[in-house]
């Protein structure tokens, strides 16, 4: 005789209002970092081929983008500047220009938006002619993490200088959120945030970013200082760091690969989590859809809904405007 089941789950599946009432995990537009790529120039944008739907804004064309993104509803954007090889050098001096690119741009996009948050990164590989997030010792080849520090509190000061609200070291290095701590109270600015990538792995999926920067590294993989997919405990051990060194939020990257770091981190700390959908994670989503292998719509919302439900509190992500426009439609 066929057993009747007593439970039956399938209940609260029955029609969408119960699916809405039950649902466990929302997205919100609220939830989107938006990381935006800016080049020298006046009124251009540059597709990056391999991030279809992406551009490379000038100043000018980067405000109107950040306009649109404002009218959506997505009010916080990580800018990631592209500079020109000339400027490149070993000690990335340019990255803490006051009138450099960057700079220049996050006080344009402030004053036009006051209310904009801007995150804006801290490492040495857009301004490195080397290609490296730290300081290459020319003899060694080895990434120097001490003298590092000096240059990116000094970029982390000439970002704050120019309005950023929150500074994003995603460079790695030992011992970085307590030294720009240190300099951004030394100088007046205690009020600026720090969100550390605190577990970022040597990952594949970084490669169309790479592109869009030009910032590949020369010589040599980033496997010395990010961190090796392998390991889920060491994120633990870089939590316990940036926590002691003062981080006001963590970030894990990449996102879809990582999910269970996400969860991890999240139940160890009571701090803000966040979480970094890169550009390889993108870049996949878009070919599978433009080859009609997966609905793009429906996989962009999934994946983003699988880094909330892990337990990321925002999700720096590419798909910030597209998925606000599918948020809008409801
Ligand atoms: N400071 C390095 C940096 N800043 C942002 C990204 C990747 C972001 C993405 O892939 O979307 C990387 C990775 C790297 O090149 O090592
Ligand atoms: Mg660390």
């Amino acid at each position: 005789m066929a057993l009747i089941p007593t439970h039956r789950p399938r209940r609260n599946r029955k029609s969408e209002v119960i699916r809405n009432m039950v649902q466990e995990t929302t997205l919100s537009v609220h939830d989107f970092i938006y990381p935006v790529f800016l080049i020298e120039g006046e009124n251009k944008t540059i597709e990056v081929t391999s991030m279809p739907g992406i551009q490379r804004f000038t100043a000018d064309r980067l405000l109107d983008e950040i306009g649109q993104c404002v009218d959506l509803g997505i009010k916080s954007f990580a800018p990631f500047p592209s500079i020109d090889d000339r400027l490149k050098d070993r000690l990335a001096q340019e990255s803490h220009n006051p009138d450099g690119l960057y700079t220049r741009t996050i006080a344009q996009i402030k004053k036009a938006f006051p209310d904009v948050v801007i995150m804006s990164d801290v490492a040495m590989d857009p301004y490195s002619s080397d290609g490296h997030d730290g300081i290459v010792d020319p003899d060694s080849g080895e990434i120097l993490n001490d003298a590092t520090l000096e240059v990116l509190g000094q970029m982390a000061l000439a970002q704050a200088r120019a309005g950023a609200d929150i500074i994003g070291p995603s460079d790695m290095m030992d011992g970085r959120v307590a030294w720009i701590r240190d300099v951004l109270d030394r100088n007046a600015f205690s009020h600026v945030s720090i969100m550390s990538y605190t577990a970022k792995y040597a990952s594949a999926f970084y490669g169309p970013f790479r592109d869009a920067l030009g910032s590949a590294p020369k010589k040599g993989d980033k496997k010395s200082y990010q961190m090796n997919p392998a390991n889920r405990r060491e994120a633990l051990r870089e939590l316990v760091l940036d926590e002691q060194e003062g981080a006001d939020m963590v970030m894990i990257k990449p996102a879809l690969s990582y999910l269970d770091v996400i969860r991890e981190v999240r139940n160890h700390t009571q701090l803000p989590v966040t979480a970094y959908n890169v550009s390889g994670e993108y870049a996949m989503v878009k070919a599978a859809a433009q080859n009609g292998w997966v609905d793009g719509e429906r996989t962009m919302m999934e994946v983003l809904m699988s880094i909330k439900r892990a337990g990321a509190d925002a999700i720096l992500t590419y798909f910030a405007k597209e998925a606000a426009q599918v948020l809008r439609r409801g």
